[in-house]
Protein backbone atom coordinates (compact mmCIF):
# COMPACT_ATOMS: atom_id res chain seq x y z
CA UNK A 1 0.00 0.00 0.00
CA UNK A 2 1.59 3.42 -0.52
CA UNK A 3 1.29 6.33 1.08
CA UNK A 4 -1.63 7.76 -1.01
CA UNK A 5 -3.89 4.52 -0.54
CA UNK A 6 -2.72 5.06 2.90
CA UNK A 7 -4.65 8.09 3.10
CA UNK A 8 -7.67 7.11 1.96
CA UNK A 9 -10.06 5.75 3.93
CA UNK A 10 -8.50 7.67 6.93
CA UNK A 11 -10.17 10.76 7.54
CA UNK A 12 -8.83 11.17 11.10
CA UNK A 13 -4.97 10.42 9.23
CA UNK A 14 -5.83 13.81 7.05
CA UNK A 15 -6.98 15.52 10.49
CA UNK A 16 -3.63 14.59 12.33
CA UNK A 17 -1.56 16.23 8.79
CA UNK A 18 -4.02 19.10 8.22
CA UNK A 19 -4.36 19.83 12.11
CA UNK A 20 -0.07 19.79 11.88
CA UNK A 21 0.43 22.14 9.08
CA UNK A 22 -1.59 24.39 10.98
CA UNK A 23 -0.44 24.51 14.29
CA UNK A 24 3.51 24.71 12.55
CA UNK A 25 2.42 27.75 10.90
CA UNK A 26 2.31 26.20 7.53
CA UNK A 27 -1.06 27.12 6.29
CA UNK A 28 -1.37 30.90 6.51
CA UNK A 29 -4.29 33.40 8.08
CA UNK A 30 -5.48 34.64 4.88
CA UNK A 31 -5.30 31.60 2.70
CA UNK A 32 -8.76 29.42 1.67
CA UNK A 33 -8.99 26.08 2.80
CA UNK A 34 -11.97 24.73 -0.05
CA UNK A 35 -13.22 20.90 0.52
CA UNK A 36 -11.99 20.62 -3.43
CA UNK A 37 -7.92 21.61 -2.47
CA UNK A 38 -7.96 19.28 0.20
CA UNK A 39 -9.26 16.35 -1.93
CA UNK A 40 -6.55 17.09 -4.31
CA UNK A 41 -4.02 17.49 -1.77
CA UNK A 42 -5.20 13.99 0.09
CA UNK A 43 -6.32 12.80 -3.01
CA UNK A 44 -9.56 11.49 -0.72
CA UNK A 45 -12.86 11.89 -1.20
CA UNK A 46 -15.62 15.10 -0.89
CA UNK A 47 -17.31 13.50 2.25
CA UNK A 48 -13.97 12.52 3.76
CA UNK A 49 -12.76 16.23 2.97
CA UNK A 50 -15.53 17.40 4.43
CA UNK A 51 -15.57 15.46 7.85
CA UNK A 52 -11.72 16.29 8.12
CA UNK A 53 -12.35 20.43 7.80
CA UNK A 54 -15.73 19.72 9.92
CA UNK A 55 -13.14 18.33 12.66
CA UNK A 56 -10.91 20.92 12.26
CA UNK A 57 -13.65 23.50 12.90
CA UNK A 58 -14.78 21.76 15.86
CA UNK A 59 -11.37 22.27 17.23
CA UNK A 60 -11.10 25.65 16.39
CA UNK A 61 -8.52 25.46 14.26
CA UNK A 62 -10.73 26.72 11.13
CA UNK A 63 -13.78 29.14 10.57
CA UNK A 64 -15.70 26.91 8.28
CA UNK A 65 -18.36 28.81 6.62
CA UNK A 66 -20.78 27.34 4.32
CA UNK A 67 -20.16 28.23 0.50
CA UNK A 68 -16.95 30.37 1.61
CA UNK A 69 -14.95 27.70 2.45
CA UNK A 70 -12.79 27.52 5.70
CA UNK A 71 -10.04 30.00 6.97
CA UNK A 72 -7.10 29.07 9.04
CA UNK A 73 -7.76 30.65 12.82
CA UNK A 74 -5.93 32.82 15.10
CA UNK A 75 -4.35 30.53 18.11
CA UNK A 76 -6.22 32.17 20.70
CA UNK A 77 -9.53 30.53 19.10
CA UNK A 78 -7.68 27.22 19.38
CA UNK A 79 -9.12 24.47 21.40
CA UNK A 80 -5.71 24.31 23.10
CA UNK A 81 -6.56 21.48 25.61
CA UNK A 82 -8.21 19.03 22.80
CA UNK A 83 -5.66 16.31 23.19
CA UNK A 84 -5.11 16.14 19.27
CA UNK A 85 -4.03 19.73 19.64
CA UNK A 86 -1.68 18.86 22.42
CA UNK A 87 -0.27 16.28 19.99
CA UNK A 88 0.39 18.24 17.40
CA UNK A 89 1.66 20.57 18.83
CA UNK A 90 3.79 18.72 20.89
CA UNK A 91 4.54 16.56 17.67
CA UNK A 92 5.56 20.50 16.04
CA UNK A 93 6.88 22.16 18.74
CA UNK A 94 7.45 20.08 21.48
CA UNK A 95 9.63 22.28 23.75
CA UNK A 96 7.58 25.46 23.99
CA UNK A 97 4.24 23.08 24.15
CA UNK A 98 5.67 21.25 27.14
CA UNK A 99 6.50 24.33 28.76
CA UNK A 100 3.32 25.93 28.39
CA UNK A 101 1.75 22.34 29.96
CA UNK A 102 4.81 22.39 32.81
CA UNK A 103 3.12 25.99 33.81
CA UNK A 104 0.26 24.73 34.17
CA UNK A 105 0.87 21.44 36.16
CA UNK A 106 2.58 24.07 38.38
CA UNK A 107 -0.41 26.31 38.73
CA UNK A 108 -2.87 23.57 39.68
CA UNK A 109 -0.69 20.55 41.24
CA UNK A 110 0.17 21.92 44.13
CA UNK A 111 -3.08 23.84 44.43
CA UNK A 112 -5.04 20.01 43.94
CA UNK A 113 -2.99 19.04 46.31
CA UNK A 114 -3.71 21.15 48.95
CA UNK A 115 -7.38 20.76 48.31
CA UNK A 116 -6.78 16.58 48.36
CA UNK A 117 -5.52 17.05 51.87
CA UNK A 118 -8.55 19.06 52.99
CA UNK A 119 -10.89 16.38 52.06
CA UNK A 120 -8.86 13.47 52.53
CA UNK A 121 -10.96 10.93 50.66
CA UNK A 122 -9.91 7.68 52.15
CA UNK A 123 -10.43 6.08 48.57
CA UNK A 124 -8.38 8.81 47.17
CA UNK A 125 -5.58 8.21 50.48
CA UNK A 126 -5.49 4.41 49.51
CA UNK A 127 -4.70 5.07 46.25
CA UNK A 128 -2.06 7.76 45.90
CA UNK A 129 -0.02 6.18 48.80
CA UNK A 130 -0.37 2.81 47.00
CA UNK A 131 0.52 3.97 43.41
CA UNK A 132 3.56 6.30 44.89
CA UNK A 133 4.82 2.82 46.83
CA UNK A 134 4.17 0.91 43.53
CA UNK A 135 6.44 3.94 41.60
CA UNK A 136 9.18 3.44 44.14
CA UNK A 137 9.33 0.19 43.60
CA UNK A 138 9.65 0.07 40.29
CA UNK A 139 11.82 2.40 39.75
CA UNK A 140 14.66 0.63 42.19
CA UNK A 141 13.59 -2.54 39.51
CA UNK A 142 17.09 -3.57 39.01
CA UNK A 143 16.36 -3.56 34.74
CA UNK A 144 14.19 -0.46 34.35
CA UNK A 145 16.86 0.62 32.16
CA UNK A 146 17.72 -2.49 30.19
CA UNK A 147 16.12 -1.52 26.45
CA UNK A 148 14.63 -4.98 26.77
CA UNK A 149 13.39 -6.40 29.32
CA UNK A 150 12.83 -2.93 31.14
CA UNK A 151 10.20 -2.25 28.83
CA UNK A 152 7.32 -3.75 30.75
CA UNK A 153 8.54 -2.12 34.16
CA UNK A 154 8.78 1.37 32.21
CA UNK A 155 5.17 0.89 30.92
CA UNK A 156 3.65 -0.10 34.04
CA UNK A 157 5.31 3.02 35.51
CA UNK A 158 4.27 5.36 33.40
CA UNK A 159 0.91 3.96 33.83
CA UNK A 160 0.86 4.32 37.28
CA UNK A 161 2.53 7.83 37.00
CA UNK A 162 -0.18 9.23 35.32
CA UNK A 163 -2.67 7.27 37.88
CA UNK A 164 -1.17 9.31 40.69
CA UNK A 165 -1.50 13.01 39.09
CA UNK A 166 -4.91 11.89 38.01
CA UNK A 167 -5.71 10.18 41.48
CA UNK A 168 -4.19 14.42 42.76
CA UNK A 169 -5.94 16.32 40.71
CA UNK A 170 -9.56 13.69 41.47
CA UNK A 171 -8.68 14.09 45.20
CA UNK A 172 -9.25 17.99 44.84
CA UNK A 173 -12.70 17.44 44.16
CA UNK A 174 -12.76 19.97 42.04
CA UNK A 175 -13.87 19.17 38.37
CA UNK A 176 -12.26 21.87 36.41
CA UNK A 177 -9.02 20.28 37.98
CA UNK A 178 -10.08 16.79 37.03
CA UNK A 179 -10.30 18.10 33.39
CA UNK A 180 -7.17 19.10 33.11
CA UNK A 181 -6.17 15.46 34.16
CA UNK A 182 -5.43 15.56 30.01
CA UNK A 183 -2.82 17.47 29.46
CA UNK A 184 -1.02 16.55 32.88
CA UNK A 185 -1.20 13.02 31.72
CA UNK A 186 0.29 13.68 28.16
CA UNK A 187 3.05 16.22 29.64
CA UNK A 188 3.83 13.25 31.23
CA UNK A 189 4.22 10.83 29.04
CA UNK A 190 5.53 13.10 26.33
CA UNK A 191 8.77 13.58 29.12
CA UNK A 192 8.67 9.60 29.58
CA UNK A 193 8.42 8.79 26.11
CA UNK A 194 10.54 11.47 24.59
CA UNK A 195 13.66 10.96 26.68
CA UNK A 196 12.88 6.54 27.39
CA UNK A 197 12.92 6.58 23.71
CA UNK A 198 16.55 8.20 23.74
CA UNK A 199 14.89 11.57 22.39
CA UNK A 200 16.21 15.04 22.45
CA UNK A 201 18.28 16.12 25.24
CA UNK A 202 18.12 20.08 23.85
CA UNK A 203 17.78 22.56 26.82
CA UNK A 204 15.58 25.08 25.52
CA UNK A 205 14.81 29.15 26.51
CA UNK A 206 13.01 31.19 24.42
CA UNK A 207 13.99 34.18 26.04
CA UNK A 208 16.37 35.97 28.55
CA UNK A 209 13.28 36.46 30.92
CA UNK A 210 12.46 32.85 30.83
CA UNK A 211 16.64 31.81 31.16
CA UNK A 212 16.30 33.97 34.61
CA UNK A 213 13.64 31.11 35.77
CA UNK A 214 15.30 28.48 34.85
CA UNK A 215 12.69 28.01 32.53
CA UNK A 216 13.91 24.15 30.72
CA UNK A 217 12.16 21.20 31.09
CA UNK A 218 14.57 18.58 31.97
CA UNK A 219 15.01 15.61 30.09
CA UNK A 220 13.55 13.07 31.78
CA UNK A 221 16.65 10.51 33.03
CA UNK A 222 16.82 6.34 32.13
CA UNK A 223 15.98 5.71 35.25
CA UNK A 224 13.74 8.16 37.95
CA UNK A 225 15.59 10.28 40.31
CA UNK A 226 15.02 8.89 43.86
CA UNK A 227 14.54 11.98 44.83
CA UNK A 228 11.28 12.50 42.59
CA UNK A 229 9.98 9.38 43.97
CA UNK A 230 10.51 10.32 47.53
CA UNK A 231 8.26 13.49 46.96
CA UNK A 232 5.69 11.42 45.68
CA UNK A 233 5.81 9.34 48.37
CA UNK A 234 5.55 12.65 50.48
CA UNK A 235 2.99 13.94 48.73
CA UNK A 236 0.69 10.60 48.68
CA UNK A 237 1.37 10.23 52.31
CA UNK A 238 0.92 14.01 52.94
CA UNK A 239 -2.86 14.29 51.55
CA UNK A 240 -2.96 11.07 53.53
CA UNK A 241 -2.00 12.81 56.90
CA UNK A 242 -4.36 15.89 55.71
CA UNK A 243 -1.60 17.98 55.82
CA UNK A 244 -2.90 20.96 53.27
CA UNK A 245 0.93 22.61 53.48
CA UNK A 246 3.49 20.03 53.14
CA UNK A 247 0.96 18.02 50.15
CA UNK A 248 1.02 21.77 48.58
CA UNK A 249 4.74 21.68 48.97
CA UNK A 250 5.79 18.15 47.89
CA UNK A 251 3.52 19.10 44.77
CA UNK A 252 5.89 22.42 43.66
CA UNK A 253 8.67 20.15 44.62
CA UNK A 254 7.65 17.94 42.26
CA UNK A 255 7.26 20.12 39.49
CA UNK A 256 10.78 22.36 40.44
CA UNK A 257 12.40 19.15 40.13
CA UNK A 258 11.78 18.79 36.77
CA UNK A 259 12.70 22.48 36.54
CA UNK A 260 16.74 22.92 35.70
CA UNK A 261 17.67 23.70 39.00
CA UNK A 262 14.41 24.93 40.36
CA UNK A 263 14.72 23.17 43.17
CA UNK A 264 18.01 24.23 44.83
CA UNK A 265 15.25 27.23 44.68
CA UNK A 266 15.28 29.08 48.00
CA UNK A 267 11.93 29.63 47.86
CA UNK A 268 10.71 25.92 47.07
CA UNK A 269 13.12 24.46 49.90
CA UNK A 270 11.64 26.93 52.21
CA UNK A 271 8.01 25.70 51.40
CA UNK A 272 9.31 22.30 51.71
CA UNK A 273 11.28 22.63 55.10
CA UNK A 274 8.10 23.77 56.45
CA UNK A 275 5.70 21.04 55.10
CA UNK A 276 8.02 18.76 56.34
CA UNK A 277 7.73 20.49 59.94
CA UNK A 278 4.38 19.29 60.12
CA UNK A 279 4.70 16.27 58.40
CA UNK A 280 4.91 12.43 60.31
CA UNK A 281 7.72 10.60 58.36
CA UNK A 282 6.35 7.42 60.77
CA UNK A 283 3.38 7.48 58.92
CA UNK A 284 5.25 6.08 56.03
CA UNK A 285 5.72 2.29 55.89
CA UNK A 286 8.63 1.04 58.27
CA UNK A 287 10.94 0.21 55.05
CA UNK A 288 10.62 3.50 53.64
CA UNK A 289 10.83 5.72 56.92
CA UNK A 290 14.78 5.61 56.57
CA UNK A 291 15.25 6.21 53.18
CA UNK A 292 12.71 9.35 52.87
CA UNK A 293 13.97 11.31 56.04
CA UNK A 294 17.76 10.79 54.52
CA UNK A 295 16.68 11.61 51.13
CA UNK A 296 14.74 15.11 52.64
CA UNK A 297 17.71 15.78 54.95
CA UNK A 298 20.06 15.77 52.00
CA UNK A 299 17.93 18.08 49.69
CA UNK A 300 16.78 20.03 52.32
CA UNK A 301 20.39 20.49 53.36
CA UNK A 302 21.48 21.19 50.06
CA UNK A 303 24.78 23.18 50.01
CA UNK A 304 25.15 25.33 47.25
CA UNK A 305 28.56 25.58 46.01
CA UNK A 306 30.19 28.97 45.27
CA UNK A 307 29.71 29.23 41.39
CA UNK A 308 33.23 31.18 39.98
CA UNK A 309 32.54 32.44 36.31
CA UNK A 310 36.32 32.28 34.53
CA UNK A 311 37.78 32.91 31.38
CA UNK A 312 39.91 35.87 29.81
CA UNK A 313 38.76 39.47 29.84
CA UNK A 314 35.49 39.96 27.49
CA UNK A 315 34.48 36.43 27.89
CA UNK A 316 31.45 37.49 29.44
CA UNK A 317 32.08 36.75 33.33
CA UNK A 318 29.80 39.88 34.36
CA UNK A 319 27.26 39.59 32.20
CA UNK A 320 26.87 35.52 32.85
CA UNK A 321 27.85 36.04 36.11
CA UNK A 322 24.49 38.61 36.99
CA UNK A 323 22.48 36.32 35.23
CA UNK A 324 23.06 33.28 36.75
CA UNK A 325 23.08 34.97 40.22
CA UNK A 326 19.63 36.47 39.66
CA UNK A 327 18.43 32.97 38.43
CA UNK A 328 19.82 30.83 41.08
CA UNK A 329 18.75 33.65 43.69
CA UNK A 330 22.27 33.96 45.45
CA UNK A 331 24.64 37.33 45.77
CA UNK A 332 26.73 38.49 42.68
CA UNK A 333 30.15 39.23 43.49
CA UNK A 334 32.15 41.12 40.78
CA UNK A 335 35.79 39.87 41.10
CA UNK A 336 37.36 42.69 39.38
CA UNK A 337 36.29 44.93 42.69
CA UNK A 338 38.85 42.98 44.69
CA UNK A 339 42.05 44.40 42.46
CA UNK A 340 43.95 46.65 44.82
CA UNK A 341 44.14 50.60 42.65
CA UNK A 342 47.74 49.38 41.64
CA UNK A 343 46.45 46.47 39.69
CA UNK A 344 44.19 48.38 38.03
CA UNK A 345 46.36 51.47 37.08
CA UNK A 346 48.91 48.81 35.54
CA UNK A 347 45.97 47.02 33.69
CA UNK A 348 45.11 50.29 32.33
CA UNK A 349 48.65 51.35 31.71
CA UNK A 350 48.39 48.24 29.52
CA UNK A 351 50.72 46.26 32.02
CA UNK A 352 49.64 43.11 32.22
CA UNK A 353 49.26 41.52 35.57
CA UNK A 354 51.50 38.38 36.62
CA UNK A 355 51.56 35.76 39.51
CA UNK A 356 52.80 37.85 42.12
CA UNK A 357 50.60 41.27 41.72
CA UNK A 358 47.53 38.45 41.06
CA UNK A 359 47.89 37.00 44.43
CA UNK A 360 46.84 39.66 46.57
CA UNK A 361 43.65 39.80 44.30
CA UNK A 362 43.70 36.21 44.86
CA UNK A 363 43.13 36.28 48.61
CA UNK A 364 40.39 38.31 48.36
CA UNK A 365 38.18 36.38 46.48
CA UNK A 366 38.95 33.77 48.32
CA UNK A 367 37.99 35.67 51.31
CA UNK A 368 34.57 36.67 49.76
CA UNK A 369 34.44 32.94 49.35
CA UNK A 370 34.98 30.95 52.40
CA UNK A 371 32.18 34.31 53.66
CA UNK A 372 29.99 32.78 51.36
CA UNK A 373 27.27 30.61 53.57
CA UNK A 374 27.13 26.95 52.40
CA UNK A 375 23.35 27.49 52.29
CA UNK A 376 23.14 31.38 50.61
CA UNK A 377 25.50 30.84 47.68
CA UNK A 378 27.33 32.89 45.68
CA UNK A 379 28.16 33.78 42.16
CA UNK A 380 31.60 35.47 41.43
CA UNK A 381 34.01 36.46 38.63
CA UNK A 382 37.36 35.83 38.60
CA UNK A 383 39.06 35.25 35.42
CA UNK A 384 41.37 32.27 36.86
CA UNK A 385 43.41 31.99 34.23
CA UNK A 386 45.98 29.25 35.77
CA UNK A 387 45.35 26.23 37.29
CA UNK A 388 47.76 27.53 40.22
CA UNK A 389 44.85 30.50 41.14
CA UNK A 390 42.19 27.92 41.21
CA UNK A 391 43.56 25.71 43.48
CA UNK A 392 43.81 29.13 45.79
CA UNK A 393 40.55 29.18 45.40
CA UNK A 394 39.69 25.66 45.90
CA UNK A 395 41.46 25.96 49.23
CA UNK A 396 39.06 28.56 50.33
CA UNK A 397 36.52 26.64 49.10
CA UNK A 398 36.42 23.14 48.14
CA UNK A 399 33.15 22.91 46.70
CA UNK A 400 33.56 25.58 44.85
CA UNK A 401 32.22 24.85 40.76
CA UNK A 402 34.28 26.47 37.87
CA UNK A 403 32.36 27.72 34.80
CA UNK A 404 34.86 28.07 31.80
CA UNK A 405 33.53 30.73 29.33
CA UNK A 406 35.47 29.58 26.09
CA UNK A 407 36.07 32.30 23.47
CA UNK A 408 38.62 32.71 20.45
CA UNK A 409 40.99 35.50 20.99
CA UNK A 410 39.66 37.49 17.96
CA UNK A 411 35.73 37.60 19.40
CA UNK A 412 37.45 38.39 22.48
CA UNK A 413 39.46 41.51 20.93
CA UNK A 414 36.45 42.45 19.61
CA UNK A 415 34.13 42.44 22.65
CA UNK A 416 36.95 43.98 24.78
CA UNK A 417 37.75 46.95 22.29
CA UNK A 418 33.90 47.49 21.95
CA UNK A 419 33.22 47.67 25.30
CA UNK A 420 32.90 51.04 27.00
CA UNK A 421 34.46 52.58 30.50
CA UNK A 422 36.49 49.50 31.30
CA UNK A 423 40.24 49.97 32.47
CA UNK A 424 41.44 46.70 30.65
CA UNK A 425 42.85 47.99 26.87
CA UNK A 426 41.97 45.23 24.09
CA UNK A 427 45.84 45.66 24.04
CA UNK A 428 45.77 43.00 27.16
CA UNK A 429 44.04 40.51 25.22
CA UNK A 430 46.90 38.39 24.12
CA UNK A 431 48.24 38.17 27.57
CA UNK A 432 45.30 36.69 28.37
CA UNK A 433 45.48 33.55 26.44
CA UNK A 434 49.64 33.32 26.82
CA UNK A 435 48.16 33.27 30.81
CA UNK A 436 45.32 31.01 30.23
CA UNK A 437 45.18 27.16 31.45
CA UNK A 438 41.77 25.83 30.44
CA UNK A 439 39.46 24.18 33.02
CA UNK A 440 40.37 20.77 32.85
CA UNK A 441 38.61 17.53 32.99
CA UNK A 442 39.81 16.50 36.50
CA UNK A 443 38.92 20.04 37.90
CA UNK A 444 35.02 20.34 39.28
CA UNK A 445 32.78 22.55 36.54
CA UNK A 446 32.53 22.68 33.05
CA UNK A 447 33.40 24.82 29.61
CA UNK A 448 30.60 26.60 27.57
CA UNK A 449 31.23 27.82 24.39
CA UNK A 450 31.14 31.89 25.23
CA UNK A 451 29.26 32.83 22.11
CA UNK A 452 26.51 31.42 22.67
CA UNK A 453 23.46 33.31 23.90
CA UNK A 454 23.81 34.69 27.51
CA UNK A 455 20.59 32.97 28.29
CA UNK A 456 21.49 29.37 27.00
CA UNK A 457 24.62 29.37 28.82
CA UNK A 458 22.97 30.11 31.78
CA UNK A 459 19.93 27.76 31.28
CA UNK A 460 22.96 24.96 30.53
CA UNK A 461 24.90 25.70 33.63
CA UNK A 462 22.16 25.51 35.87
CA UNK A 463 21.34 22.33 34.69
CA UNK A 464 25.51 20.91 34.69
CA UNK A 465 24.91 22.50 38.32
CA UNK A 466 21.54 20.69 39.44
CA UNK A 467 23.14 17.37 37.79
CA UNK A 468 26.41 18.54 40.47
CA UNK A 469 24.15 18.95 43.24
CA UNK A 470 22.18 15.62 43.01
CA UNK A 471 25.02 13.93 42.43
CA UNK A 472 27.30 15.10 45.80
N1 LIG B 1 27.24 35.43 25.29
C1 LIG B 1 27.50 36.65 24.78
N2 LIG B 1 27.19 36.91 23.50
C2 LIG B 1 27.45 38.13 22.99
N3 LIG B 1 28.02 39.15 23.66
C3 LIG B 1 28.35 38.94 24.93
C4 LIG B 1 28.09 37.69 25.57
N4 LIG B 1 28.53 37.76 26.83
C5 LIG B 1 29.02 39.01 26.98
N5 LIG B 1 28.91 39.71 25.86
C6 LIG B 1 29.38 41.09 25.63
O1 LIG B 1 30.81 41.05 25.63
C7 LIG B 1 31.34 42.15 26.32
C8 LIG B 1 32.20 41.66 27.47
O2 LIG B 1 31.38 41.05 28.44
P1 LIG B 1 31.70 41.12 29.98
O3 LIG B 1 30.58 40.47 30.70
O4 LIG B 1 32.08 42.51 30.40
O5 LIG B 1 33.00 40.16 30.04
P2 LIG B 1 34.09 39.97 31.19
O6 LIG B 1 33.44 40.31 32.49
O7 LIG B 1 34.48 38.54 31.09
O8 LIG B 1 35.22 40.87 30.84
C9 LIG B 1 30.16 43.00 26.78
O9 LIG B 1 29.97 44.03 25.85
C10 LIG B 1 29.00 42.04 26.76
O10 LIG B 1 27.79 42.67 26.50
O1 LIG C 1 44.04 38.37 36.14
C1 LIG C 1 43.96 39.32 35.36
O2 LIG C 1 44.75 39.57 34.44
C2 LIG C 1 42.75 40.21 35.46
O3 LIG C 1 41.95 39.91 36.54
C3 LIG C 1 41.98 40.00 34.23
O4 LIG C 1 41.90 38.60 34.00
C4 LIG C 1 40.62 40.54 34.32
O5 LIG C 1 39.99 40.01 33.26
C5 LIG C 1 40.65 42.03 34.36
O6 LIG C 1 40.45 42.42 35.67
C6 LIG C 1 39.71 42.71 33.45
O7 LIG C 1 38.39 42.55 33.82
P1 LIG C 1 37.36 41.75 32.91
O8 LIG C 1 37.80 40.34 32.86
O9 LIG C 1 36.05 41.94 33.58
O10 LIG C 1 37.46 42.34 31.56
Amino acid sequence: MDSEDALRGSTAKVVELLGCQIVEGGKPRDQHLTVDAVMHEFGITRPMAREALQTLHQKGLINLQPRIGATVQALERWDLLDPDVIAWRLEVAPDSQMRSLTELREVIEPRAARLAALSRSAEVCHDLTSQARTLLALSEEPDFAQPREGAAIRQRFRDVDAAFHRTLLAGSRNELFLRLSHPVVMALNHRIDRDWAGGHQDVTVTSARAAVGADTVQSYPTRPEPIAMWLHMGLAYAVDQGLATASEAFAEAILAEIRGGRLQDPAVLDHLRAGLDEFNANGLPTAHRDGFRDAMAALVRARRAPVVVMGVTGCGKTTVGQYLAESLRVPFEEGDRFHSRRNRESMERGDRLDDRSRSPWLAAIAGRMRAAGSEEGLVITCSSLRRIYREMLRVARADAFFVHLELGQDEATARVAGRQSHYMPASLVPSQFEDLEPLQDDEVGMTIDATLPVERIVAEVQTELARHTRGR
